[in-house]
């Protein structure tokens, strides 16, 4: 059997002049490396997408993180300039995506925006700017031109126990990275919150009663997959829920044809 496949929905991104539909190159190098499957872009469009056509090919979702943010009136409220910058076709592909996959059982892992898109594609809202809030730790990307520093591993997030990131984690505390200004405000009725960091920012939920792995976290597990303890174990968790559905969907397949 080949490898299973798993789809990322791309962002828009204008470069050189050109509009182009793109993924940071971690994303798609955690899940080679660290999920060992396939990666699918996904193209960013405001209308025209084929949900089930996408899926129909795939095996995974993984929903990846950008500046960009969710537009408030995905979750009920009127947008300002403050609450860009918006990625229309980014919201318009991925939140019907993953309400899509957690229908059909297939695998999600959401990353950061991805998140923030599971909780408004599930009914929650979000909180913008939530340093300026009181108490709140300042979680934006640091403000440096080496990536690595960007990303560096800097918060304290407690894992909570019984939960499914406890099953792959350990509950207790992990060290994480942090790279943005919204989180998410009202949680959605079917999310379980699995980790919070110490501000009380919610870091992590699954989805109430899924069909299959269905975990979304505020960090960035990508970035350091092949150095990170918990970010090689939730790539391979993923993997593992990837590759049963495949193994799964072409079960059924071959038994559709041996009737
Ligand atoms: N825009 C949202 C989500 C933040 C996010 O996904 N950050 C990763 C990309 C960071 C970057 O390249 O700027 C928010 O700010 O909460």
């Amino acid at each position: 059997m080949s490898k299973p496949v798993v789809a990322i929905p791309a962002d828009i991104r204008e470069i050189e002049g050109n509009v182009w539909h793109a993924t940071p190159n971690q994303y798609v190098r955690a899940a080679v490396k660290g999920a060992d499957v396939l990666v699918f872009l996904v193209p960013a469009l405001e209308t025209g997408n084929d949900v089930d056509g996408i899926l129909d090919h795939v095996d995974g979702l993984l929903v990846s993180g950008s500046r960009t943010n969710v537009h408030p009136s995905l979750y009920g409220r009127e947008a300002t300039e403050a609450d860009g910058p918006f990625d229309r076709a980014r919201d318009a592909t991925s939140l019907p995506l993953i309400r899509r996959a957690l229908e059909r059982g297939i695998p999600l892992l959401a990353i950061c925006r991805g998140i923030q898109e599971l909780n408004v594609a599930l009914g929650g809202t979000l909180a913008n700017e939530i340093h300026e809030q009181p108490g709140m730790w300042d979680h934006r990307k640091p403000d440096t031109p080496v990536l690595d520093e960007a990303y560096g591993i800097r918060q304290k997030v407690i894992v909570r126990e019984g939960t499914c990131l406890a099953s792959v984690l350990g509950a207790g505390d992990i060290q994480v990275n942090s790279l943005h200004r919204q989180a998410i405000s009202r949680a959605a009725p079917n999310l379980a919150v699995e980790a919070v960091a110490e501000d009380g920012t919610i870091e992590a939920v699954s989805v109430i009663g899924a069909k299959a792995f269905a975990v979304g976290v505020q960090w960035h597990p990508e970035y350091w997959v092949g150095s990170d303890q918990p970010s090689n174990r939730l790539f391979a968790a993923f993997g593992d829920a990837v590759r049963a559905y495949a193994a799964a969907k072409q079960a059924v397949a071959q038994r559709s044809a041996a009737e």
